[in-house]
C-alpha cells in the first residue's frame, strides 16, 4: 500500500516555545485520521507542515511519497495539485461568486472552460450546493460557506484532503451529514482524509484512526476502537483535555 503521509520526529518551534514535539505519524492511501485536541494543541501548525506552508524545526514530512524538504518550487506546485485543503478561518474570496471561488484551484489547469464548468457543477451537486453559483459567500450560512470551501478543495480530485477545524460553523446535523459524505468520498475515490477538531463530541467512530494531540504531543494514535481499551475513555479524555466531563 502506498504511503500517503509519514511524519518522523517532527518538532516545531514557535515564538520561543516548542509547539510540536516528536510527532510520528504514518498513513496509507485511503486512511482516515481524525486529530482531536483542545485549543492551542498544535493542530493547525501540524496541518501547515503537511501542506508545506511551513517547514519543521526538525524532522521529516513526507506527503504522497515526497519528502517536502527536498522539493523545489515546481515540484511543490505539482504536489499541491494532488492535495485539497480546507483551512481554519474561512478562505473564500468575499468579492467573488461561489462559482468563481470554486474555479480558483483550476486557474492554471490544462482544461477547457467547458471542462471547468462541468467540474464545478459536479462538485456543487456532490455537496448539495446547486443554485448557489452566483451568490457571494456572505449571502450564505457559515455551514454553506464551509461546504463551498470543501467543494473547492475537491474540485481538482485530490488524493489527500486536509480539513483543519472540521466542526467550525457546522451544526450537529451538518456534522453528521458531512462526516457521512466524507466517508463515501473516501471509499469511492480512495481519498486519504486528515481532519482536525477541537471539540471532544466530534470523537466519532466514522474516522478509522484517532490521534489525540495535547500541548504539542501525541497522547494517542490508533484505531478509534482502541481508545477505550488503551485506558483513555472518551469521558476521561474530555475531563483531562477540556477541563470537565
Ligand atoms: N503564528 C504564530 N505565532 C506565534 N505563535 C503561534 C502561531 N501559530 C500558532 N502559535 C502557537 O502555537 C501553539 C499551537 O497553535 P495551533 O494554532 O496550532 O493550535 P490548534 O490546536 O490549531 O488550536 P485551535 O483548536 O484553537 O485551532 C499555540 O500555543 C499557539 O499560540
Amino acid at each position: 500500500m502506498t504511503g500517503a503521509l509519514e511524519l518522523e520526529g517532527v518538532y516545531q518551534h514557535v515564538n520561543g516555545h516548542m509547539a510540536l514535539r516528536d510527532i510520528r505519524l504514518a498513513l496509507s492511501e485511503g486512511d482516515w485520521l481524525l486529530i482531536v485536541g483542545p485549543n492551542g494543541a498544535g493542530k493547525s501548525l501540524l496541518m501547515r507542515l503537511i501542506l508545506g506552508l511551513d517547514r519543521p524545526s526538525a524532522g521529516t514530512v513526507r506527503v504522497l511519497g515526497q519528502d517536502l524538504e527536498r522539493l523545489g518550487g515546481r515540484a511543490m506546485h505539482h504536489l499541491r495539485r494532488r492535495i485539497g485543503a480546507v483551512l481554519q478561518g474561512g478562505s473564500l474570496l468575499a468579492s467573488a461568486t461561489v462559482l468563481d471561488n470554486l474555479l480558483l484551484p483550476l486557474r492554471d489547469a490544462p482544461m477547457s472552460r467547458h471542462e471547468m464548468a462541468r467540474a464545478a457543477r459536479l462538485a456543487m451537486t456532490l455537496l448539495q450546493l446547486d443554485g448557489l453559483e452566483n451568490h457571494r459567500p456572505r449571502a450564505l450560512s457559515l455551514g454553506q460557506q464551509r461546504l463551498v470551501e470543501l467543494a473547492r478543495a475537491l474540485i481538482h480530485q485530490p488524493r489527500l484532503l486536509v480539513w483543519d477545524g472540521f466542526s467550525d460553523g457546522l451544526d450537529p446535523v451538518a456534522i453528521r451529514e458531512t462526516l457521512a459524505m466524507l466517508g463515501k468520498l473516501r471509499e469511492n475515490r480512495r481519498l486519504t482524509l486528515i481532519v482536525t477538531d477541537n471539540r471532544p463530541d466530534v470523537l466519532t467512530d466514522t474516522a478509522h484512526r484517532i490521534a489525540v494531540l495535547d500541548r504539542g504531543r501525541l497522547l494517542f494514535d490508533g484505531p478509534a476502537a482502541e481508545l477505550e481499551p488503551a485506558g483513555a475513555t472518551r469521558l476521561e479524555l474530555r475531563s483531562a483535555l477540556w477541563g470537565r466531563p
